[in-house]
């Protein structure tokens, strides 16, 4: 018997569909995936089962009996438990803290019992073969690939029957992403139902038993998941035939220097960082997690304080802060990593995230023109095709992808040619992969000059025109053309004597 049946489900917000009459139905101890482009209802969806969000029509059958929890500890105490995309973990707290958050084990006078915290958070960590955690941590001071990895921890902690990941591996790097495929799997081998979202079609692939696509709300199609090809997949999913993902490598670099950096270092993080970005090319940053990819981004933008030396354009500067990094068509551009900390505006418009560092471009005489403003607006929503009710829905009401989308035409409007791009598809789905990675080359045929780190290592092997392997802070290898590849780029960023 089916564990979920899902019928007619629908759900608006205002003026916008969210879910529209969509069905679903899963079992105990399979991992089923749930597909659909940014925008589709996924999230609403397991908002929806998950007691975070109240539907408006439609029933819900858990062990075929009713379901429509009030909140997330009615959804729980029926054996629901979810792992959002964004993340829901106090930073003041710490790791067991956090995975315990409400759900403490009480000693006999009520209060915390440490020793009983200590033990089960331990005892979880090691029965699921957690990366390296501990669980006295502040959370403030974690990554966000290991804060990831805590709100796995909270969602198990419940014990769930159901156990809901929504891009789960979106923000852990590849040795990690693996760990949470195979814990998926060891999940539904112990009989619980694991509902599995994600935009990398490989790892869907890798563990998915069945798949439902959503498009627009509804539901379109069920699968059997070796039963159905890629492409099928992606036709359903975007309502339209994919040629390609990557786009063709023509090399577009001159031999102007756009960005040139020399011993950038930064406490223990960066290390004698030199290297040159060419007008025209995208250039690539690779190798493990953690080895200052992301202190080499944020330091270029001014976020966090390096020395050595900077020239944009042929012109030393310094990057103070990211104002400074950022001014006009000289200047840098960043797609950060964490999209609610450093990209968006969550209380803001659409329009007003678009717009508000860049207010000077519609601005005559001390007057906003708010039909150039509008015109450039709508120009940005139709060309990245950001699903929006309207420019004034709140960005922090967008999907997750549709927010990545705003962040990265935010970066377009500044003009800036030269371009650092952290995982700038993060969360995004594949059709859009497809048309980032077509206008990253088409900008760099413009001369545009592009730094590209993607957690998702086939990205930069197909996308990059050379690629940065970077370990313990420096530079391990500069692989080139042909000689791009997983193996190569994994190769230099474990083993000394590739480096050499
Ligand atoms: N609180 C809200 N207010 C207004 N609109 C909302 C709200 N929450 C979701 N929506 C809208 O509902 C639609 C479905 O969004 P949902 O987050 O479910 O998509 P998704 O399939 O999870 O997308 P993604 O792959 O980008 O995460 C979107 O158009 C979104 O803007």
């Amino acid at each position: 018997m089916d564990l979920v049946t899902v019928k007619g489900l629908s759900k608006r917000y205002g003026g916008i569909v969210a879910l529209s009459e969509a069905t679903f139905s899963a079992r105990a101890g399979e991992v089923h995936a749930l597909l659909g482009e940014n925008g589709a209802g996924k999230s609403t969806f397991i908002q929806i089962l998950s007691g975070a969000v109240r539907h408006d029509g439609g029933s819900i059958l858990v062990d075929g009996q009713d379901y429509r929890p009030a909140n997330p500890d009615a959804a729980q105490a029926r054996g629901i438990a979810a792992v959002f995309q964004e993340l829901s973990l106090i930073p003041d707290l710490s790791v067991e803290q956090n995975i315990w958050f409400r759900h403490e084990p009480r000693t006999l006078l009520s209060t915390v019992n440490r020793a009983e915290m200590r033990r089960k958070t331990l005892a979880l960590l090691d029965k699921y073969k957690f990366p390296a955690l501990r669980p006295e941590q502040e959370l403030r001071r974690l990554t966000l690939a290991e804060r990831q990895i805590v709100e796995i921890a909270k969602g198990l902690a419940k014990d769930p029957r159901i156990l809901i990941l929504d891009e789960a591996t979106s923000a852990l790097p590849a040795r990690e992403a693996e760990w949470l495929l195979k814990l998926t799997r060891q999940l539904a081998a112990e009989g619980r139902l694991v509902i599995f979202i994600s935009h990398r079609m490989a790892e869907v692939r890798a563990i998915a038993d069945r798949l439902t696509i959503f498009r627009n709300g509804s539901t379109i199609a069920v699968h059997e998941a070796n039963a159905v090809s890629d492409n099928e997949i992606v036709t359903q999913m975007i309502g339209r035939h994919l040629d390609r993902l990557y786009p063709e490598r023509i090399a577009t670099a001159t031999d102007r220097i756009a960005l040139k950096v020399k011993g950038f270092s930064s406490g223990s993080r960066l290390s004698g960082v030199d290297f040159a970005l060419r007008e025209g090319e995208v250039l690539g940053v690779g190798g493990l997690q953690g080895h200052g990819q992301r202190e080499l981004f944020q330091s270029l933008f001014g976020a966090s304080k390096a020395s050595g030396t900077v020239e944009l354009w042929g012109k030393p500067v310094s990057i103070g802060n990211p104002r400074q990094a950022l001014t006009g068509k000289d200047g840098i551009a960043l797609v950060p990593e964490d999209r609610r900390g450093q990209g968006l505006l969550l209380t803001k418009s659409v329009r007003e995230n678009l717009t508000l560092s860049v207010i000077k471009r519609f601005t005559e005489n001390g007057l906003l023109s708010r039909q150039r403003e509008a015109a450039l607006v709508k120009e940005m929503v139709d060309f990245l095709r950001i699903k929006a009710g309207t420019p004034e829905q709140l960005a922090g009401t967008l999907s997750g992808g549709n927010q990545q989308k705003v962040i990265f035409g935010k970066m377009l409007l500044t003009q800036a040619r030269v371009l650092l791009l952290y995982d700038p598809t993060r969360g995004v789905d594949v059709g859009t992969k497809g048309e980032i990675f077509q206008l990253m080359r088409d900008l760099a045929a413009k001369g545009y000059a592009i730094l590209f780190h993607s957690s998702d290592m086939p990205e930069l092997v197909h996308v990059a025109d050379r690629v940065l392997v970077m370990r313990n802070g420096g530079i391990a290898a500069t692989l080139e053309g042909d000689r791009i590849s997983e193996a190569s780029i994994l190769r230099a960023a474990m083993l000394e004597s590739e480096a050499a």
